[in-house]
């Protein structure tokens, strides 16, 4: 029998979105110091820089900036052109970066609610078909894909922004099978309540204390990368098994029950 062998961070070339802070700042750091190369993509420009400095003093590896506004359409295009203007070729792709406002939905302007469908879906599409393409054709690589445990049901006062984290979780599941085969491989990571900055923008009344810390759930996911997974949960385990709530009721109880839970800890206010 052959054995596949295990994927190795060491020398690769991986680019996270949204490295600036938060979890992508942890998938960034725990890349280095699993000896990946770095490319780094946010709008906060000085952040990203002075995480480079430090990812190069600490790790020794490349660490390279590309500052880019994921809410504009053309983004995608300018990180490739980048790219091929550092003549880098990447390995892995970590697409992290996203954006999600809590709320009434008919209570937030119209922007608003786009936002996430542009940050989180469009953007995410545009970088898997460019920068993957380029893999396919090569039969080497692979996509780490950002979701969340609010992929699995709908979330009233949270809608647009789960609704996209169900399109990133069907849109990975489904081209992790087209991919078989490939060289290239797709996985969708589906974190829960963890301890960054993303709560300023959405309320909450669940305490840091009772969150993942981004550094466990980025050590987590790259560790299932490594296991050869499509689906990993790097989260607590009672993340992961609420997630099965909705494979088991009907959608509208299912539905209720999230909304019901969504108002409790504050996302609609
Ligand atoms: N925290 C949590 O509890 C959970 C988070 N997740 C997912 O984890 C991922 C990371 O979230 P988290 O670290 O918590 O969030 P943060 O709000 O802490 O960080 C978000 C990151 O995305 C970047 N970003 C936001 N908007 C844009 C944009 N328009 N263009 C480019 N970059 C942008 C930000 O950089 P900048 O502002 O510099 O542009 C920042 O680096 C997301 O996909 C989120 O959905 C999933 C489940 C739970
Ligand atoms: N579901 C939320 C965290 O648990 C999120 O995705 O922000």
């Amino acid at each position: 029998m052959t054995q596949q062998k295990r994927f190795d961070y060491k020398g690769k070339f991986t680019l996270v979105t949204g490295a600036s802070k938060g979890l992508g700042k942890a998938y960034a750091e725990e890349l280095a110091a699993r000896g990946s190369n770095l490319v780094l993509v946010a709008r906060s420009e000085a952040e990203l820089e002075t995480l480079a400095v430090a990812l190069r003093r600490d790790y020794k590896v490349r660490a390279e900036v590309i500052q880019a506004d994921l809410g504009d359409v053309s983004a995608p295009g300018k990180i490739v052109e980048s790219l091929e203007r550092m003549g880098i070729e990447l390995d892995l792709l970590v697409n992290n970066a996203a954006v999600g406002y809590s709320g009434k939905f008919f209570s937030r302007s119209l922007e608003e609610e786009l936002t996430p469908v542009i940050v989180n879906a469009h953007s995410l599409v545009a970088l898997t078909h460019l920068l993957g393409k380029k893999m396919m054709e090569r039969g080497s690589g692979g996509i780490i894909n950002i979701g969340s445990n609010g992929a699995f049901q709908p979330l009233a006062y949270n809608a647009t922004y789960t609704a996209t984290k169900a399109f990133v979780l069907l849109l990975s599941e489904a081209l992790a099978q087209e991919m078989k085969g490939s060289g290239v491989r797709m996985m969708i990571a589906s974190p829960g309540p963890t301890a960054t900055e993303f709560f300023t923008q959405s309320p909450t009344t669940v305490k840091r204390e009772k969150m993942d810390s981004a550094q466990s759930v980025a050590r987590r996911t790259l560790d299932d990368y490594v296991r050869g997974k499509v689906l990993s949960y790097p989260g607590r385990f009672s993340t992961r098994a609420g997630t099965w709530i909705s494979r088991i009721l009907p959608r509208e109880t299912t539905a209720a029950i999230a909304a019901h839970i969504s108002k409790s800890m504050g996302f609609d206010r």
